[in-house]
């Protein structure tokens, strides 16, 4: 999850992402710059799968797309953004916070939703708790994801990625400091790195066949 002002902080931000093994954007709609920079990752760095986060509305939709996001994230979960993103055919991912709202999303056909803002809706209890009624619902947790509790949620069966911040600290974006992002990613990979072999190396295992 990422906040620039510019096209050249895009491309900082995606490079150190890359050469430290994470090779994906979210570039929120916060900015007046935000377009520019994921017009710039999408043509200048294709090793790069870069989205647009903070897309609110449907116009947001189709200025992400045309900017070249290849996936999209909301806050929350807007009938009107969702349908248009089927529409246009790029994934989605909407927020969710309670119960109601991952409602609306299987109403929709999203089946993977992201759980905003997960440290204060409940952290990983709010996710064991609303991941019993809902076996088929994947989870991205965001909002207070850190490297202190990254390895806490990608623990949670139903959690398929987590996202954030703390890689990409404003501070650090502003001052060029790329060589700490660059430090930050790589060890949040490395901590990533059990929970997805895990995943890949005991798919029968009694907590996974009981998702
Ligand atoms: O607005 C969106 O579409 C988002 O994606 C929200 C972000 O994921 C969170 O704001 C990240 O929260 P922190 O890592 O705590 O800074």
């Amino acid at each position: 999850m990422v906040v620039v002002d510019d096209a050249a902080q895009g491309i900082g931000v995606a490079t150190a992402l890359a050469e430290n093994g994470l090779p994906v954007a979210e570039v929120t709609f916060r900015t007046a710059g935000a377009r520019a920079a994921i017009e710039a990752i999408a043509t200048d760095r294709p090793d790069v799968l870069v989205g647009a986060g903070t897309v609110v509305t449907p116009a947001q939709v189709d200025e992400a797309v045309a900017a070249g996001a290849r996936f999209l994230v909301s806050p929350g979960i807007s009938r009107a953004v969702v349908e248009r993103a089927q529409e246009v055919g790029v994934p989605i991912v909407p927020g969710c916070a309670t119960a109601s709202d991952i409602m609306t999303a299987l109403e929709l056909g999203v089946t993977t939703v992201k759980l905003f803002p997960a440290g204060v809706v409940g952290g990983v209890a709010a996710l064991r708790a609303l991941s019993a009624p809902f076996p088929q619902v994947r989870f991205v947790p965001t909002g207070g994801v850190s490297a202190a509790n990254l390895a806490e949620f990608l623990a949670v069966p139903s959690v398929l990625a987590v996202g954030g911040s703390w890689m990409v600290e404003k501070t650090l974006v502003a001052a060029g400091d790329w060589a700490e992002v660059g430090r930050r990613t790589r060890e949040a990979v490395e901590m990533a790195a059990p929970a997805a072999a895990q995943t890949v190396t005991t798919p029968s295992a009694p907590e996974e066949a009981s998702r």
